[in-house]
């Protein structure tokens, strides 16, 4: 990845009327970077894009460029990015090759030279052999990967997804997840992905970028919003099972410490430096980085706890147990043993996270 940003659009604002859609947004990607979008529904991600792509013109923009060049005044053809609908957008009466020839040929690309070029894209997703099918002959999963390729043929410099695979099943979306981060490799192309699926942005992205009512909450490594959410909206959108209430007695060896209540104290690491001893504060803490018993490392919290209730989903087992703190969750991939008692549970401290109580946001 080169230094200069394939993608800059600084201090981006939209309304609808009375509705902010983007409320100061900046946004950066690298050349070849896959960055995802992720928030749900309403948090101003399609209109980022449309704004990107020259859709939507915003209310103000500061900076708004596409491989150094300043589109904010282009129209939509002439800025360097294509845009893939979850809808398609394929013309039902050309045939597949037709479809992907399309942008070539109104670029005034010759006949040959276009069909080469289509030629060679349906190979990049497998349909090399379905040229001249209809669009009304396509799965889902098909049409989806013509709608790829009629993107990526006139090779420009980002591709814009839009929810690409919002349409597809579950067995179908994981496959071309995997396919589509392949395509995206061997491109070397930026893509800009939106999704409000915090599984498929993890699994995906060289980035995810978390949007919540038209702001962006936190950015960073998928790795980095899983296991180091900034805020408890952050630590609630990627899945943290449990989310306890407490106060912040201070810090210790370079983890928080904080009184639940109860009476128990519990170590993590502090998200959020401006809090101050006193303060309320949440200690969030997946299902899956708690054991029951009492036997973790050194520096590992320990909350009295019995069991109250024990789900088998089939690979994993789910148990609940009650704390004088609330009640928490516990994942277990192993089979747990019939009658099992729990007396209590425990995680280490670099596994949880201290926020402060409520968003400022
Ligand atoms: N054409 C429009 N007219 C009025 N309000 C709009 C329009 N388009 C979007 N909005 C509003 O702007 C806000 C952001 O919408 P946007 O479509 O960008 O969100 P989103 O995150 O893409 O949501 P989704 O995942 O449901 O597509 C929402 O409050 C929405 O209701």
């Amino acid at each position: 990845m080169s230094a200069e940003p394939m993608l800059e659009a600084m201090d981006v604002v939209h309304r609808y009327g009375l509705v902010t859609a983007l409320a100061n947004v900046s946004l950066t990607a690298g050349r070849g970077e896959f960055l995802t979008i992720l928030g749900s529904s309403g948090s101003g991600k399609t209109t980022l894009l449309r704004v990107i792509s020259g859709l939507e013109m915003p209310k103000s923009v500061r900076r708004l460029r596409i491989g150094g060049v300043d589109v904010a005044g282009l129209p939509p053809s002439k800025r360097s990015c294509t845009t893939v609908f979850q809808s398609y957008a394929l013309f039902p009466h050309m045939s597949v090759i037709e479809n992907v020839m399309y942008g070539l040929r109104i670029r005034n690309v010759n006949r040959e030279e276009a069909t080469r070029a289509a030629r060679q894209a349906l190979a990049m997703v497998q349909l090399e052999h379905k040229g001249d099918r209809r669009i009304a002959q396509l799965s889902g999963g098909e049409r989806q990967r013509v709608a790829l390729a009629r993107a990526v043929v006139t090779r420009p410099s980002i591709l814009l997804l839009d929810e690409p695979l919002g349409a597809l099943d579950e067995r179908l979306r994981q496959d071309m997840q995997l396919e589509l981060v392949q395509l995206q490799r061997s491109l070397g192309m930026t893509f800009v992905y939106i999704t409000h699926s915090q599984e498929e942005a993890l699994t995906m992205s060289d980035r995810v970028v978390l949007m919540s009512h038209g702001r962006i909450v936190q950015s960073g490594a998928p790795l980095d919003l899983f296991d180091r959410p900034g805020s408890r909206f952050a630590a609630e959108f990627m899945g943290y099972e449990n989310i306890l209430p407490g106060t912040l007695r201070g810090q210790d060896r370079g983890y928080a410490v904080v009184d639940l209540p109860g009476g128990v104290q519990v170590r993590g690491v502090a998200m959020d430096a401006a809090s101050q001893p006193g303060a309320a504060v949440a200690v969030a803490v997946r299902a899956e980085r708690l054991s029951p018993g009492a036997n973790g490392p050194a520096v590992s919290n320990v909350l009295p706890a019995t069991l109250t209730n024990k789900l088998y989903r089939g690979k994993y087992t789910d148990l609940t147990v009650a704390t004088a703190a609330g009640s928490m969750r516990l994942r277990r991939w192993e089979n747990t043993p019939l009658g099992e008692t729990i007396s209590s549970v425990t995680w280490k401290a670099e596994d949880c996270v201290v926020l402060a109580a409520s968003d400022k946001s």
